[in-house]
């Protein structure tokens, strides 16, 4: 199977790099600049789950070849336009689309784009941050990635995607239910990143604090008290297990977000908070600390928007 990755950043660079590490066919559509520089140093990643350094299969959106069987889409929300415009001359009739996001914005986006049938769902459970040379460096042992039917069936074309899955390092999980899983996976990053990103800290020394414990608490079930008006396909529970999930994970993770903003690099808060903000006043849900986190998040991007 032929195997496009866009953008190889943190989470592209990591999950396209076992999959090379398995002997896929894997090609990385990349801007330029990163062409020149991945064909000096290779693609490194540093990891948890062991290092891999290899020369990457690279193209940028002027060169030529035939369309791909699958196209991996890992940018940022606010990259997703222009990476659409690049990727088109590599998409064709048959082309799958892997989305993998955080959020569910970008799903209509996608489908606007290359049609209901080309995408399918997709997410990822990874600790991943470029580093400073470039190297792709994951923090924590969970390296999951969950795709599937948005219909939820057992295509042909999905088997063929779970054979060139199967036997990688990481862990390629597929889903009969990627919607719903999409959305709690999103509940999930909206609340993490939301809390980690405010408080400037980890998860760990927040929910050491009873406060801490009882903000995490009374936001995760805001945002689901909107997803519920809204009709989303999420679990009765659901707050419940993200709020364990939470309380689970090592004191020392942070939120890709949270990093974003130690580097001092735009954020995805309007692709996640805002996205949800805006649902809660189409459907008149007070939602005050989604307000105040949004506020936080908005300042900082107009800080940066002046520097
Ligand atoms: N990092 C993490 O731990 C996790 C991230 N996510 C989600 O994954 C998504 C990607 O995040 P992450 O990997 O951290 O982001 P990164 O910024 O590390 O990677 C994005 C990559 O996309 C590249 N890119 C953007 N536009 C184009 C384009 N038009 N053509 C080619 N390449 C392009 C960028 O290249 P360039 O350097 O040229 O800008 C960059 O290398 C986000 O939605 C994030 O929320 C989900 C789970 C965990
Ligand atoms: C919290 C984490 C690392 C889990 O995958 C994540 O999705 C993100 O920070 O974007």
């Amino acid at each position: 199977m032929k195997i496009l990755i866009v953008g190889a950043g943190a989470i592209g660079g990591y999950f396209g790099g076992r999959l090379v590490e398995k002997g896929e066919d894997v090609t990385f559509l990349v801007r330029a600049n990163k062409k020149e520089i991945l064909e000096k140093t290779g693609l490194n990643i540093r990891s948890k789950n062991g290092d891999l350094q290899f020369s990457p299969k690279l193209i940028t959106k002027s060169d030529n070849s035939k369309p791909f069987d699958v196209v991996l889409i890992s940018t940022k929300s606010y990259q997703l336009t222009t990476a659409i415009e690049d990727v088109q001359p590599f998409v064709g009739p048959e082309t799958m689309i892997l989305p993998l996001l955080n959020g569910i914005a970008h799903l209509q986006i996608l489908i606007r784009a290359f049609g209901e049938e080309k995408v399918l769902g997709g997410l990822c459970f990874v600790e991943s941050t470029l580093s400073d040379d470039g190297t792709i460096v994951q923090t924590s042992p969970v390296h999951q990635l969950v795709y599937g039917e948005r219909t939820g069936q057992q295509t042909e074309r999905i088997g063929k995607l779970e054979l060139a899955f199967k036997g990688t390092k990481a862990e390629f999980v597929k889903s009969d239910d990627i919607n719903q899983d999409m959305w709690h996976k999103y509940l999930f990053i909206t609340a993490m990143s939301g809390i980690t990103s405010m408080m400037e800290t980890s998860i760990g020394p927040i929910r050491d604090l009873e406060t801490g414990q009882h903000v995490i608490r009374v936001f995760l079930e805001e945002l689901v008290a909107i997803m519920e008006k809204i009709g989303a396909p999420i679990a009765p529970a659901i707050a419940e297990t993200q709020f364990q999930r939470i309380n689970d994970m090592s004191a020392e993770m942070k939120s890709s977000m949270q990093r974003d903003i130690e580097k001092m690099q735009p954020t995805e808060a309007e692709h996640l908070q805002g996205y949800l903000l805006g649902k809660a006043k189409e459907v008149q849900l007070s939602v005050p600390i989604l307000e105040i986190i949004f506020t936080k998040l908005m300042l900082y991007e107009q800080r940066q928007a002046v520097q």
